[in-house]
């Protein structure tokens, strides 16, 4: 079990934000954590990592990593951090950037297999792709075998389609090595199918905490659809006006009235939301 009960004073877009963080997580557990900019996701890594100073406590299994003041150093904490710029070592080839944290050959040949890099282990990060380049970091922080994966926004520089493939390979490595993780993500679909818990934090506090079909499906079972999009621009045809909404990668027409066309301003972030008795499924 992993106790976590940490304090921080931020100096938030507002002024002073007070972080209060308390919580636990089992072994092999795989958290998301979400929350809008500026709610303090990024800081509460750095201070599970040790980057950040804080008060308050961290236990991991039967060691205290903070506690009265006394703070674990960095190296000694078992930690993998993926960032979302790779920090890959440049100056070395892909399994050299592995072995460099440990020389386990065997270990590292596995993790490039599981991840479809071993062709590419002689090849140097500024001859990859991002998504190659995010797996080869990936795979570097599990080289420790790591008590906690610590990942800010993995996946957030990729396209959808290496975002997904990315993700499938998460959890393939989630479920063999069983690590703890903790991501930092702000996709919804993206913790939906990694996450067994998601936590929400807002303004330095926790808000939410539960399954992540319990706080993240805002009309669970009632026939509604509803989506947040940002409206791109508004159409006169006729009588009637037409929004263009962009809902992720889709650009959606919708017919609005005069006065409701007269009250939306291009660029705003909207709601589309429409009640669906019958929604069907095709495939692509
Ligand atoms: N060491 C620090 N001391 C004081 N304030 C800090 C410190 N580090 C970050 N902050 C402030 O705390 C707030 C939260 O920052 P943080 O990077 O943790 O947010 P976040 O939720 O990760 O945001 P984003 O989603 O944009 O990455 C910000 O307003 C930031 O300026």
């Amino acid at each position: 079990m992993i106790h976590i009960d940490v304090t921080k004073t931020l100096h938030g877009a507002e002024g002073i934000m007070p972080l209060h963080v308390k919580l636990s997580i089992k072994e092999g557990e795989f958290v998301a954590l979400g929350g809008k900019s500026g709610s303090g996701k990024t800081t509460l890594l750095r201070i599970l990592a040790g980057l950040e100073e804080a008060q308050g406590k961290i236990k991991v299994h039967n060691t205290f990593w903070l506690q009265k003041n006394r703070s674990l150093p960095v190296q000694q904490r078992e930690i993998g951090f993926v960032f979302q710029d790779y920090a890959l070592f440049e100056n070395m080839s892909v399994e050299k950037n592995l072995l460099f944290v440990n020389n386990d050959k065997k270990l590292a040949e596995h993790l490039l297999g599981l991840t479809e890099l071993s062709s590419l282990k002689e090849r140097y990060p500024n001859s990859l792709s991002g998504g190659q380049k995010q797996r080869v970091s990936i795979c570097r922080a599990l080289m420790k075998k790591p008590k906690i994966l610590l990942l800010d926004e993995p996946l957030s520089a990729l396209d959808p389609a290496m975002r997904t493939k990315l993700q499938n390979e998460l959890l393939v490595l989630h479920k063999e090595f069983g690590t703890t993780s903790i991501m930092v993500s702000h996709d919804p679909s993206e913790i939906y199918r990694l996450a067994s818990r998601v936590i929400m934090l807002q303004n330095g506090k926790i808000i939410n905490d539960g399954a992540p079909k319990e706080v993240l499906l805002k009309t669970q079972g009632s026939q509604k659809f509803s989506f947040e999009g940002e409206l791109l621009d508004i159409k006169k045809a006729d009588v009637i006006y037409i929004a263009i909404v962009a809902i992720g990668q889709q650009l959606v027409e919708v017919v609005v009235s005069s006065a409701e066309a007269k009250n939306l301003q291009i660029g705003q972030s909207i709601r589309l939301s429409t009640k669906a008795f019958a929604p069907t499924l095709t495939q692509n």
